[in-house]
């Protein structure tokens, strides 16, 4: 039995799954882009873990960049306006771009990168998401192309996703108490 943090009230995902998760993730990518121009854009920073893992995944050659955007400030609730707080050093002018994201909850994010990375005219522009957060009523027109795994309505930390920052480094995705953000 794998140790949790007594602050995470049951797991979803272990090691195990994670890497049998990024494992099929990463198969699937090479066999798509092969041949292909890719770059893999992580957004900062619940997006680092993942991305280390799966660039390892693909077999396929690949630049990597970064672009941090914000929406969630310290809490548990997204703020509803998405800013860019660090944008790529690369042009992605004519070059096949995949987003790596550790989850899509609200959608606010991807939507909004989805729309402001279209503007910069890439050859090619998808999505891999880790999470798919199961949230009843969304209005999301980004539909992520690559999706690691879905999970329940509830807040989740581990494997890069924090809570005020905290929690990033814990191995696994489990989902918090409740009374530790409410
Ligand atoms: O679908 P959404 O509701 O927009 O939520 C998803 C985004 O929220 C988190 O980022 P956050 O803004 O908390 O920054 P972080 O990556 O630094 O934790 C997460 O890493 C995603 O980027
Ligand atoms: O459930 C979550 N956990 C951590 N960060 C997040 N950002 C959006 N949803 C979440």
């Amino acid at each position: 039995m794998e140790s949790t943090h007594p602050d995470v009230e049951r797991v979803l995902f272990s090691e195990a799954d994670i890497k049998e998760i990024v494992g099929r993730m990463g198969a699937e990518i090479s066999r798509d882009y092969a041949g292909k121009d890719l770059v893999l854009i992580a957004v900062l920073r619940g997006a680092v873990v993942f991305m280390g893992d799966l660039m390892r995944a693909i077999t396929c050659p690949l630049a990597i960049d970064f672009m941090a955007v914000s929406s969630y400030g310290e809490g548990a609730k997204s703020s509803g306006v998405v800013r860019i707080v660090k944008d790529l050093d690369m042009d992605i002018k004519g070059r096949d771009v995949l987003i790596v994201e550790d989850i899509l909850d609200s959608g606010l994010t991807l939507n909004y990168l989805m729309k402001s990375l279209s503007h910069r005219k890439p050859a090619s522009l998808e999505v891999a998401a880790f999470l798919w957060k199961d949230v009843e009523g969304r209005e999301t027109a980004v539909e992520p192309k690559y999706v690691g795994a879905h999970c329940p309505d509830e807040f989740v930390v581990g494997y890069g996703l924090d809570f005020a920052e905290r929690y990033r480094n814990l191995p696994q995705v489990g989902v918090l108490k409740p009374e530790v953000y409410s």
